[in-house]
């Protein structure tokens, strides 16, 4: 990696839930990763592990019973402490871009989508000359996104859910973000869609279409959430794997998926549940994020756990697990 300084700098991110009667749903417990310029770091995990939950916290999008603790720096400014004047006039859309997890329900129900992405690039890009030009921006638009031209005078509601993801990518890649968030990009996208989209995010990211007007070759990055390990492996630069609401692994890519392979236990199972490996699903369920237990929260489902698990790991060398799995010790230290 290089010295440059972080696009995201998080700090032991947590998020609680203030449920009635006084419980606590512990939906993303002391997070901590950076995502450098240039980077595509993934993040993966069961369903409900708390990585949606993650991102609303970074774009101030958590609903009023949330509490949260920790930073989360996007240069010198801590997300987590914005007001929402900050957030909402120039974080979301211009300082963060967000391809969000249910994109019929961001997109504007009464307007096509012509007018939601012309609206958007007039207002992200500064474009000036009319009509004609605007109108050919959103076209531009649309086709990063692989939004066909002839449904862009259509409505959300007659959208499929992969039209609608698709234009709500092309709405999110309009500011040029620094940071771009993805959370679960490629859902209702069939394989082919699925590689052009993710291509298209990496492309943000390595700045490859000439878009350098701003000298910022490779300054941004991408936070990818996803549950498609493939499109992970396919544009990813890091991985980071969550369980019950904690990273329990940060790993290169290339290690991860290839040689020597994941080291913490879940993460293992993650990639043995895959149809072209193992095709073995991880046994159990997880735990109730307002129930956690004291130690390991994935040694009930663990075949190395011992007694040593009742005692919560800490993340050392980029793994949180009493007996991870062999590793390079140098590979674990450049993740
Ligand atoms: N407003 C809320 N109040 C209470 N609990 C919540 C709230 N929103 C989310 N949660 C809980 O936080 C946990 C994490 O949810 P989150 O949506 O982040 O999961 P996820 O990892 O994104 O899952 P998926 O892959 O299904 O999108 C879940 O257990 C969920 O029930
Ligand atoms: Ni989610």
């Amino acid at each position: 990696m290089t010295g440059r300084a972080p696009v995201l700098s998080v700090r032991g991110l947590s998020v609680r839930f203030l449920m009635p009667g006084g419980r606590r749903v512990a939906a993303v417990t002391d997070a901590h990763f950076d995502v450098a310029p240039g980077e595509c770091l993934a993040l993966i995990g069961e369903s409900g592990c708390g990585k949606s939950v993650l991102a609303s916290a970074l774009l101030g999008l958590l609903p009023g019973n949330a509490r949260t603790a920790g930073r989360a720096l996007l240069g010198d400014l801590d997300l987590l402490a914005a007001d929402e004047r900050t957030l909402a006039r120039t974080v979301r859309g211009r300082l963060i871009g967000l391809v969000p997890q249910s994109p019929a329900a961001h997109l504007t129900p009464v307007r096509t989508v012509r007018s939601q992405l012309e609206e958007t690039v007039a207002e992200l890009t500064g474009v000036r000359g009319g009509r004609k030009v605007l109108r050919e921006a959103a076209e531009a638009a649309a086709e990063r996104a692989a939004f066909p031209a002839d449904h862009l005078d259509h409505h959300p509601h007659e959208l499929s859910g992969g039209l609608a993801q698709r234009a709500a990518t092309a709405l999110a890649l309009v500011g040029d973000a620094p940071l771009l968030l993805a959370d679960e990009p490629t859902t209702g996208l069939d394989r082919d869609l699925v590689d052009r989209t993710v291509d298209e995010l990496r492309r943000h990211v390595d700045n490859a279409e000439g878009k350098g007007a701003r000298g910022d070759a490779g300054s941004r990055a991408l936070l990818m959430i996803t549950h498609d390990l493939a499109a992970a492996a396919r544009i990813a630069d890091r991985i980071a794997v969550m369980y019950a609401g904690r990273i329990v692994e940060l790993a290169d890519a290339d290690a991860f998926f290839g040689a020597p392979g994941p080291r913490h236990p879940y993460s293992r199972g993650l990639l043995d549940a895959l149809p072209d490996r193992a095709f073995t699903p991880v046994p159990g369920l997880p735990p109730e994020l307002g129930a956690l237990p004291g130690g390991c929260a994935f040694a009930a489902r663990c075949d190395r756990a011992t007694d040593a698990c009742a005692d919560l790991p800490p993340l050392r060398h980029a793994v949180a697990c009493h007996h991870p799995h062999a590793a390079l010790t140098e590979a674990a230290d450049r993740a």
